[in-house]
């Protein structure tokens, strides 16, 4: 059974002016988030990703549709037992939300003194997740003595302290740098694998869905247009809107503007060719071309991992007879993909 399920969920804001029209933030959405998943949650601003969190969150009802969390249907719940849900829910944020008069041990304690624990309890859980995040020597100091990634650290155990199946990451990288942002990312797959916490990633940003989300959900005006496992929607995105997305940080699609270089600078005809994981090898596309007598270069191109599978582009530009550049494309074209630039 999903952990998370979404059945065609709609929010709903009024106009923000008299005699506007209501602003639809979540449109339509069908998901099912199961057990174990890092569930990636992308879009640009406004797509309506922070709000499809409030709204599993059960921090905000949805106008119509049905959502469900671990089988209990958070649509008709009393706010008491709304109360329940959330506790039993963690949620990180971009500007860490800790409370600067309070130490990082009561930090990560308030959770646990809100749901009654016994002061032992408090005292062994607390040791034990400053232990996990690896800030057992900072217990005593209060958040501005932090670094970002530390902060985040302290985030993150405090958001685990009542032990909730279900972890929320609103942004929770955007705020640090690149190699800070790689520590807590490796931080959430340890939250995810040795304590079986299922995690929703709410980003702008890509890389993150692709080092650790292992499925994905592509927004756009409050819809979800494109969402399954994050290797095939990142290697083969089918909507177009998600396409754009995705060329904008995927390795080896060059821009039109790149594109528009490319053009001036090489001769012939511009084709890009797109190889997966167990697709054909490129050795195979290189001497198709070379076979049918035809000159080549590689003019751009990228290799993406994804936890540990491979896709990438390659943009060729080739010279030749037009009717032998045809035969030869529509062969590669039977085992790879083939776009040609115009
Ligand atoms: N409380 C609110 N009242 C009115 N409109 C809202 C409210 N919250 C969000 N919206 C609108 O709903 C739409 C979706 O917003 P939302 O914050 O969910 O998007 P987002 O994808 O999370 O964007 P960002 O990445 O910028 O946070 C936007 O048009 C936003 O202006």
């Amino acid at each position: 059974m999903a952990l998370v399920s979404l059945t065609n969920v709609t929010k709903t804001y009024p106009a923000a002016e008299r005699g506007g029209a209501p602003v639809v933030a979540v449109d339509d959405v069908s998901l099912d988030i199961e057990p174990g998943d890092v569930y990636g949650i992308i879009g640009y601003s406004g797509a309506g990703k922070s709000t499809l969190v409030r709204l599993v969150n059960a921090l905000e009802p949805a106008t119509s549709g049905r959502i469900t969390v671990d089988g209990r249907d958070l649509t008709e719940m009393p706010e008491r037992e709304l109360r329940g849900i959330r506790l039993g829910i963690g949620m990180i944020f971009q500007q860490f939300n800790l409370f600067g008069s309070k130490t990082v041990w009561d930090n990560i304690a308030y959770p646990l003194r809100v749901a009654g624990a016994s002061r032992a309890e408090i005292a062994a859980r607390v040791a034990e997740l400053l232990e996990f995040v690896g800030l057992a020597d900072k217990a005593r100091n209060f958040p501005d003595q932090l670094s970002g990634g530390q902060k985040q650290r302290v985030g993150i155990a405090r958001a685990l302290a009542t032990s909730p199946r279900l972890l929320l990451a609103d942004e929770a990288t955007s705020a640090l740098d690149p190699e800070t942002t790689q520590e807590v990312l490796a931080l959430l797959k340890r939250v995810n694998r040795e304590f079986g916490v299922t995690i929703i990633v709410i980003t702008h940003e890509m890389d993150v869905i692709q080092s650790i989300a292992t499925k994905v959900a592509v927004m756009d005006g409050g819809r979800v247009i494109e969402h399954g496992d994050v290797f095939e929607v990142f290697s083969s995105p089918r909507n177009p809107s998600s396409q754009r997305f995705v060329a904008t940080v995927v390795k080896g699609i060059p821009s039109p503007a790149e594109l528009a270089v490319l053009r001036e600078r090489h001769q012939g005809r511009i084709v890009t060719i797109s190889f997966r994981d167990g697709d054909v090898s490129q050795a195979s596309v290189f001497l198709e071309l070379a076979a049918a007598g035809l000159e080549f270069e590689l003019v751009y191109g990228g290799i993406n991992d994804i936890q540990g599978r491979a896709f990438g582009h390659l943009t060729l530009a080739i010279r030749g007879a037009d009717a032998a550049i045809d035969a030869a494309l529509s062969r590669i074209a039977s085992r790879v993909d083939v776009t040609e630039v115009d």
